[in-house]
């Protein structure tokens, strides 16, 4: 690794907002091709003495992390797990996931990754999070420090994957592949997102908010398309929200104050999903607390 990755990925020029805006297709080619010049320079950021905050498995709520460590030494008491998320709709779950006196540890550690001046893509789904940025590894312009994505892996492997089998069974075979990007609502940039279905088997989505951090509107209004049921739910810090890509949804209005969330998927190689209503094949508990040796795919939706 060149030692001054860093300081020659701060002086790269950057696509202006506008040319991402439009998705011009060079903004595409600019975080093509300086994909290993930014992994570098995370690297090197990340070796660098600083106040950084440690992220390990003291952010989840301790309930849950009992829950999952339990069964992960014991498949048999994975109901434990599921007894703590509350179906708010046919197929979309609600959960404390993180503990909200230690989510500022995060969220400190994402405003030094935003301190860091390293380009960062932000999120290209249906539309362009200004304020968010790419987690997976398979994304060009993602956080690729070592520590973040140590703890990303563990989230992935180790908590994600295994909830999404024993809440969505269908999801085995079709969750071998891991993608995530950061968001961010604010009443005067980005605010809403119009109804839409993710290209997941499954979609976990973590509230970063800290406790005061209050804000207005906001609620992701979730259809079923069975009972044509409306659910409008709303985040509280540290709370997640875990469903089917399948169902339909959509970010309404943030008036008021600002709402972090991380936003996580799994699918299968190459991005199979799951067929909605497709037969269910019950499997023994042991089979959901693995992590399949598939290697990243590089597949990334967008
Ligand atoms: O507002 C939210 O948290 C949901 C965002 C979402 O559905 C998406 O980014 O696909
Ligand atoms: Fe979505």
């Amino acid at each position: 690794m060149a030692q001054n990755s860093l300081a020659r990925a701060r002086s790269v020029q950057r696509p202006t907002r506008q040319e991402m805006l439009q998705r011009a297709p060079s903004v595409q080619h600019f975080w093509e091709q300086n994909k290993d010049l930014f992994q570098d320079a995370w690297k090197e950021w990340d070796g660098r003495d600083s106040q950084r905050p440690i992220l390990d498995r003291s952010l989840y709520d301790p309930k849950l992390r009992d829950a999952v460590e339990q069964a992960w030494k014991d498949p048999g008491k994975e109901i434990a797990v599921k007894e703590l998320w509350k179906e708010v709709l046919p197929n979309v779950y609600e959960a404390q996931f993180f503990d909200p006196d230690r989510l500022s540890a995060l969220r400190d550690y994402l405003a030094n990754v935003a301190d860091a001046d390293i380009p960062l893509r932000p999120p290209y789904g249906i539309s362009l999070n200004r304020g968010g940025a790419m987690l997976d590894s398979r994304s060009a312009g993602y956080i690729a420090a070592p520590s973040f994505q140590a703890f990303y892996r563990d989230l992935m492997n180790v908590y994600m994957r295994p909830i999404s089998r024993l809440l969505f069974p269908d999801t085995i075979g079709y969750d071998t592949q891991t993608f995530g990007f950061s968001i961010q609502w604010q009443a005067d940039a980005d605010t809403s997102l119009r109804a839409h279905t993710d290209a997941s088997s499954v979609t976990l989505n973590l509230n970063l908010n800290l406790p005061g951090e209050d804000f207005s509107g906001s609620g992701v209004r979730f259809f079923d398309p069975k009972t044509r049921q409306v659910a409008e739910l709303s985040f509280a810090p540290g709370t997640a929200l875990i469903h089917h890509g399948s169902v339909p949804h959509e970010s309404m209005p943030i008036t008021k104050g600002e709402r972090s969330n991380i936003v996580l998927w799994l699918y299968g190689d190459r991005g199979q999903v799951p067929r909605v209503g497709g037969a269910q094949d019950a499997i023994p508990a042991k089979e959901r607390w693995t992590v399949p040796p598939t290697l990243n795919d590089g597949f990334a939706p967008f």
